[in-house]
């Protein structure tokens, strides 16, 4: 029999007052997958996480998580997923050491001291241990982030922007460390990324988002081989400026698309 998926989206929906963030998205991802979730800023990617996390409530549709209905039997599952994301601050007074202990201790973690000694050595934060996690700059922010994403060595993890703000050489070694993990664990990443050659390397499976809904779902292979192009990135603006849509399109569609795509070009300027 086939294993079951780690992650089971069904039918999907966010509605806020503003409008409709995820507008009915259905997608299983294979357990020992590494699924990369693409879309252009407003997309629904943090969204659709949040939901999966059992942290945002759907307006209907379903989500399942590693056998377990969420938000309801969330507290089955917890411990064996965590989740990566540079918009989640810790508490910044904290230490480094502290603000991984608290978590530590909230995913249940046993051995805590060890443990954070251990992902300190590997994510080279040992320095870093007993400075205020408020006074690090953005780039080890995020490594602290990544050590807290794999405190309780999580069977499911969720990354959102894994490696925003890293120069190129750090956010190479976190792919790295990312590989390393899954390749010892089997672990199950869902990966949303601004990030095209990271998730070139990384992803197995790319899921592209626009405005809450899945415009295409496939290998990294099969995509390039269906838009014709060399590149996710040019996959990425294909989508986004509707080239994926058949016949012409009236101007003010294109004009609104190339507006987007060039937002999209600068997303992390963007999104803060
Ligand atoms: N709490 C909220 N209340 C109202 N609207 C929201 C809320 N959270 C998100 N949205 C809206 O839902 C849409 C999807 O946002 P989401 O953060 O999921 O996109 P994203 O794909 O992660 O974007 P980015 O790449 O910019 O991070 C956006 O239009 C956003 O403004």
């Amino acid at each position: 029999m086939p294993e079951a998926p780690a992650i089971a989206v069904d039918r999907l929906v966010k509605r806020y007052k503003t409008g409709t963030a995820v507008d009915g998205i259905s997608f299983a991802v294979a357990a020992g997958s590494v699924t990369g979730l693409l879309g252009g800023n407003g997309a629904g990617k943090t969204t659709t996480i949040a939901m999966i996390m059992g942290l945002v409530m759907p307006t209907s549709g379903t989500v399942r998580v590693l056998g377990a209905a969420m938000p309801d039997e969330r507290y089955r599952v917890l411990h064996r997923m965590n989740f990566q994301s540079p918009y989640v601050e810790m508490p910044l007074r904290l230490t480094v050491r502290q603000n991984l202990a608290v978590f530590a201790q909230l995913y249940g973690v046993d051995d805590v001291a060890r443990r954070i000694g251990r992902l300190a050595e590997d994510l080279d934060l040992v320095d870093l241990l007993d400075r205020p996690t408020g006074k690090l700059s953005a780039g080890q922010k995020t490594r602290v982030a990544l050590a807290k994403a794999l405190l309780n060595r999580p069977a499911l993890m969720l990354l959102d922007e894994p490696t925003a703000s890293l120069d190129p050489d750090t956010a190479d070694w976190v792919r790295t460390r990312l590989e390393d993990y899954r390749r010892a664990t089997g672990a199950t990443i869902l990966l949303a990324s601004h990030n095209m050659a990271e998730v070139e390397r990384l992803c197995d499976r790319v899921i592209m988002m626009k405005r809450g809904r899945i415009e295409d779902d496939d290998t990294p292979a099969a995509l390039l081989a269906r838009y014709g192009r060399d590149t996710l990135e040019e996959v990425f603006l294909d989508v986004a400026r509707g080239r994926a849509e058949a016949g012409p399109r009236p101007a003010e569609e294109t004009r609104q698309a190339e507006s987007d795509a060039r937002t999209e070009s600068a997303p992390h300027e963007a999104a803060r």
